[in-house]
């Protein structure tokens, strides 16, 4: 079944015990998106195309600093060949994210997508066997907000500035092949503790036994210093072997230094160092913002690679 091989491919190895070890960071160029978006196959762009690694690339990033990526943390999709040079390999790492590009990358673009329905257990879910990739995250992270980037419609999932919108397992199809799933939130502490419990409940029985889940994208606010809730949540999700990719939402915005407040991309570092001690191998990264749609296009060839291997396995 295609799962078991996805768990075998494209999980990190989990450690399950914190340790604390140190990382140097900074940002990796692209090929052209746009193009990419709408190219059939990666290895002719890779052939076309290759980008040597370019401060100017670098600077035109919406934030100062870069993170430099070790390239034992990068995420290496299955079957994609990395015995290139390093800037050969740069050159296929999606920017402001630690994801290698593979030759799966194809059909990426959204032409159309529509609400389906709102389920509250996983057995009500679509049975047409579609992929599917859930969005999760803590409640006001911005998980419908990234939904409506992706799919460029402003309001075809809700969102609210008070936490606590989006309440039923939402599901979206995508040009008529694939779902985006938007999930309720977690760690509402205005909620009623039974509330809590149950999403608890039925978030974890969706992911624990959704056999067309090709990947959690878990949401985490890069504004804000990094929360215990958002380390448990991704210990849980390694522990229990489920394909996670970690989305830093909210990359727009900037914190003054002198109010202590961190920029979000030394909040995503320290997140990093974080959760490096959790897994072996490096869980794929992406840092993102909906208000100005950086990283949109990269998540989208990102799900279509995870999505083309998912369905030839
Ligand atoms: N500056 C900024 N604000 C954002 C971004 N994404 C979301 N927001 C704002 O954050 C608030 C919450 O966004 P939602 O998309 O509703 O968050 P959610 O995770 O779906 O929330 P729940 O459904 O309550 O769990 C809204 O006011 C959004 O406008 C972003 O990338 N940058
Ligand atoms: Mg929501």
């Amino acid at each position: 079944m295609a799962f078991t091989h996805l768990h075998r491919f494209y999980l990190p190895t989990y450690f399950p015990k914190p340790q604390t070890l140190s990382t140097k960071l900074s940002l990796l160029p692209t090929p052209s998106l746009s193009k990419l978006l709408n190219r059939s196959h990666f290895s002719s762009l890779l052939a076309a195309e290759p980008l040597p690694v370019a401060e100017s690339t670098i600077a035109a990033e919406p934030f100062d600093s870069r993170i430099e990526i070790p390239r034992d943390r990068l995420f290496v999709p299955p079957e994609t060949d990395v015995a290139c040079d390093s800037s050969d390999l740069c050159a296929r790492v999606l920017k402001g994210s630690n994801i290698v590009l593979s030759k799966y990358v194809r059909d990426a673009k959204v032409d159309e997508a529509e609400f389906v329905k709102s389920s509250v257990r996983t057995e009500d879910c679509p049975s047409d066997g579609l992929p599917e990739f859930a969005l999760v995250g803590r409640s006001n992270v911005g998980k419908s907000s990234l939904l409506n980037s992706l799919v460029r419609r402003k309001k075809l999932a809700l969102t609210s500035k008070k936490p606590g919108k989006t309440q039923c397992i939402n599901h979206f199809r995508v040009n008529d092949s694939w779902y985006l799933v938007d999930l309720p939130g977690y760690g509402y502490a205005a909620a009623p503790q039974d509330l809590r419990t149950d999403w608890n409940k039925f978030t974890k029985d969706y992911f624990l036994n959704r056999s067309t889940l090709v990947s959690v994208f878990l949401l985490i606010d890069a504004s804000i210093p990094t929360k215990k809730i958002d380390l448990d949540y991704a210990s849980w999700l390694g522990e229990n072997q489920i394909p996670m990719t970690l989305v830093f939402t909210k990359c727009d915005k900037r914190k003054k230094k002198k109010n202590g407040g961190k920029r979000p991309d030394e909040n995503v570092s320290n997140f990093l160092e974080l959760i490096r001690g959790f897994f072996e191998t490096a869980p794929p990264w992406i840092m993102t913002s909906s208000v100005t749609n950086q990283g949109r296009d990269e998540i989208l060839l990102h799900m279509a690679q995870l999505r083309n291997y998912w369905l030839k396995h």
